[in-house]
């Protein structure tokens, strides 16, 4: 059975008080039905996490864009997962290329940061994705393979953890791979889950697409195998967008 989908948006670092009439309007279309057979998920900076979740309900849930792998301590500027879980966060993304580029966080980071938001009760949505190098060397998979083996936790599950396919060239240009390579990416992340997990954990763990989902190619990318869902970035900032995005995913 393929698991329930997930669209979640990830802010980065957009988005202030002001930006909450977009989640009123989210808010109001999960309630009416856009969340029955949907999972959806906003991740905001973490300023307006705390007021996000007041304005988003009971039909979206709400999660941060990083967490720090330690509980607490002397860490300035960081914050743990139980902080995020403190305040209504659900999940968690971690290992996004952005942090990975710009904070040189490695798989094993990426999975001490997995672990901890494993335990503080949270999902863990750990990133994975090729640059656009190593697409053009034909390395890909053999990419992918490396983070998947240095990222993911041991012990991890469908309700515990999500992951998120996003090729590097992709993010914020307007690019996406052809549906051909986002399947045989995702059927890749499924073996390569069942390999280690086995076929029970693998086919419940959500695999989403990201990078530059739109409402117009969000039902093409959606309608792939093994594709649960999606990690939208910028076109989860316009409520109406994200709407059409989440509606774009067939749900049975
Ligand atoms: O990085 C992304 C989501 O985490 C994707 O960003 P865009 O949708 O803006 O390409």
């Amino acid at each position: 059975m393929k698991p329930r989908p997930l669209i979640a948006g990830n802010w980065k670092m957009n988005g202030q008080l002001s930006a909450l009439t977009e989640l009123k309007n989210i808010a109001a279309a999960a309630g009416s039905g856009l969340a029955d057979r949907r999972d959806l998920l906003i991740c905001p900076p973490a300023t307006i996490l705390s007021a996000s979740r007041g304005v988003l309900g009971d039909h979206v849930a709400v999660g941060g864009q990083d967490c720090h792998q330690a509980e607490s301590g002397a860490h300035t500027g960081d914050i743990s997962a139980a902080m995020l879980k403190d305040v209504g966060a659900r999940y968690v993304i971690v290992g996004h290329s952005e942090r990975r580029a710009d904070h040189g966080e490695s798989d094993a980071l990426v999975r001490a940061k997995a672990e901890a938001a494993m335990k503080a009760g949270l999902v863990a949505m750990i990133c994975v994705g090729e640059t656009e190098a190593a697409r053009e060397a034909g390395e890909t998979l053999e990419v992918l393979g490396v983070q998947l083996a240095g990222s993911l936790p041991d012990g991890l599950s469908g309700e515990t953890a999500v992951v998120a396919y996003e090729p590097v060239w992709a993010i914020g240009t307007g690019r996406t791979p052809t549906v051909a390579d986002v399947k045989q990416v995702h059927d890749f992340i499924r073996e390569t889950l069942s390999d280690r997990f086995g076929d029970a954990v693998a086919s419940a763990v959500r695999i989403l697409y990201g990078g530059s989902v739109k409402p117009a190619n969000a039902a093409e990318l959606l309608a792939v195998d093994n594709v649960d869902g999606a990690l939208v970035g910028g076109a989860s900032l316009k409520a109406s967008d994200f709407i059409a995005i989440c509606e774009a995913v067939a749900v049975s």
